[in-house]
């Protein structure tokens, strides 16, 4: 992760769009800084009876849209830098979809999995004890992001229920079902991916049976898998922080979940005609459709003129750099971007709110059926906008994200409202 300019990067997406309307300059001074970053030393004790302690932050990029949105990461690489840029990609987000949400982020500079579960308990709660003024159902609300889990936020809402004295599950969304989770959350981040393929399949030239090679393999990238493998796609290599596997034949997703819950997908190696691979070469398999599932800046100026796959549908956030865009440009490989591509999770997160205000909880297919009108709906209307203005479906996403925001910081007039 090259973490000191990634929000600069970021931002040239904002620069890019911003030159296909006619915008006030007060639009793009508002959007080009996050509105506030709080930074906090948690200290936990461990089960050993040590004391350890682990950098936090919690970034509200911007809320002119509505309460800011958007997950808690845990990863030993996370930095400040890291964070306002997720929680930037996150504004436009929320806009790309419509959502009365602002944009939002939090990580934990740790690796979860050195942690006894009963500490990872208690980093999660330390989390929610520091963020407490800032965090709140109308106010910023968090969600699981990499390596946090159901079960994390789950111990998160406890936490500010004791804190403020009364259950508030709309503070926190992706919670367990028996705590006012949704139905339909814990694949929504790819099932939101999977209906825009559908629904663009035949203008991507994709059909059932193109190969598909997946990198990373945790909520988003086993549940795309699950979708297109169950769609008849066939899934050719897949990767995680370990390794990655390979058969032109086509892998067992079933198999290779099992082998993640072991370990690793590569314990699959050896069976069945699955050979391994170095992680790196995933980018350049020989495949129609290439899913990036796992973190940012993994397809590069080094390695973007290998992508050998005609679509690339990126259910991680930001996981092509700017070089990487104009190169796969200039190949004409069709870029799905993050900010509509992994949207379904936070469209069902909005869902999970929605439910918990009106304390009335929707079965499964109502969440399906909608989420695939809101996927259909805006890439349909991104992808009108590439078309018509002849620029890729990264610019039209930022474009028809970034009208809607201008109108937003208009209608608020001089003196926007801070709920502080
Ligand atoms: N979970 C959610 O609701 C959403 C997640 N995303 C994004 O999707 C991406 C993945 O997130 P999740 O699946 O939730 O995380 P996760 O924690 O469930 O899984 C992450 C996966 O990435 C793998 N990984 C880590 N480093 C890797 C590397 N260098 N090469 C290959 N694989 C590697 C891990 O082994 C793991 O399988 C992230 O960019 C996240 O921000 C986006 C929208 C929503
Ligand atoms: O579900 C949410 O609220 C946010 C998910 C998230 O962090 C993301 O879309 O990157």
């Amino acid at each position: 992760m090259h973490a000191a300019s990634m929000l600069d990067q970021a931002l040239t997406r904002l620069d890019e769009a911003a030159r296909h309307l006619a915008l006030d300059a007060d639009v793009l001074e508002k959007l080009k800084y996050p509105r506030e970053t709080t930074k906090v030393r948690l200290m936990i004790r461990m089960d050993d009876g040590s004391r350890k302690s682990f950098m936090a932050w919690r970034c509200r990029y911007d809320d002119t849209r509505g309460p800011t949105k958007g997950g808690i990461r845990f990863h030993p690489a996370s930095t400040m830098e890291e964070v306002e840029t997720l929680a930037f990609w996150m504004t436009f987000k929320c806009a790309v979809m419509n959502l009365p949400y602002g944009g939002g982020k939090g990580a934990v500079q740790v690796d979860p999995h050195t942690l006894s579960k009963a500490e990872l308990e208690r980093l999660s709660r330390a989390y929610v004890q520091a963020f407490s003024k800032i965090i709140g159902p109308d106010r910023d609300i968090p969600a699981p992001d990499v390596y946090t889990s159901s079960m994390i936020m789950g111990w998160m809402a406890d936490e500010y229920a004791s804190i403020v004295g009364e259950a508030t599950p709309a503070v926190i969304t992706g919670k367990p079902i028996a705590l006012g989770g949704s139905l339909g959350r814990d694949d929504a981040t790819a099932r939101g991916g999977y209906y825009l393929v559908q629904r663009l399949a035949q203008q991507l030239g994709l059909e059932s049976g193109a190969r598909v090679a997946i990198q990373g393999f945790g909520n988003a990238g086993q549940n795309i898998a699950r979708l297109f493998a169950a769609d008849g796609y066939r899934i050719v290599t897949v990767s995680d922080s370990k390794g990655a596997v390979h058969n032109p034949s086509g892998l067992d997703v079933e198999k290779l979940m099992a082998a993640k819950r072991r370990e690793s997908v590569t314990g699959l190696a050896g069976s069945d005609g699955v050979s391994i691979l170095p992680a790196d070469d995933l980018v350049s398999v020989d495949c129609e459709l290439l899913v990036p599932a796992a973190l940012e800046d993994m397809i590069h100026e080094g390695n973007a003129a290998s992508v050998k796959a005609r679509v690339i549908l990126e259910l991680a956030n930001g996981p092509l750099t700017p070089e990487a865009d104009e190169i796969l440009a200039t190949k004409n490989i069709v870029v799905l971007p993050d900010i509509l591509a992994n949207a379904g999770g936070v469209t069902v997160s909005y869902f999970e709110w929605v439910q918990n205000r009106g304390g009335y909880y929707w079965p499964v297919e109502d969440v399906h059926a909608r989420l695939k009108t809101m996927m259909e709906r805006e890439g349909d209307a991104i992808w009108v906008l590439a078309r018509d203005k002849g620029i890729t479906l990264r610019s039209a996403a930022y474009v028809h994200a970034l009208s809607r925001l201008a109108c937003a910081i208009e209608a608020h007039g001089t003196q926007q409202f801070f709920a502080s």
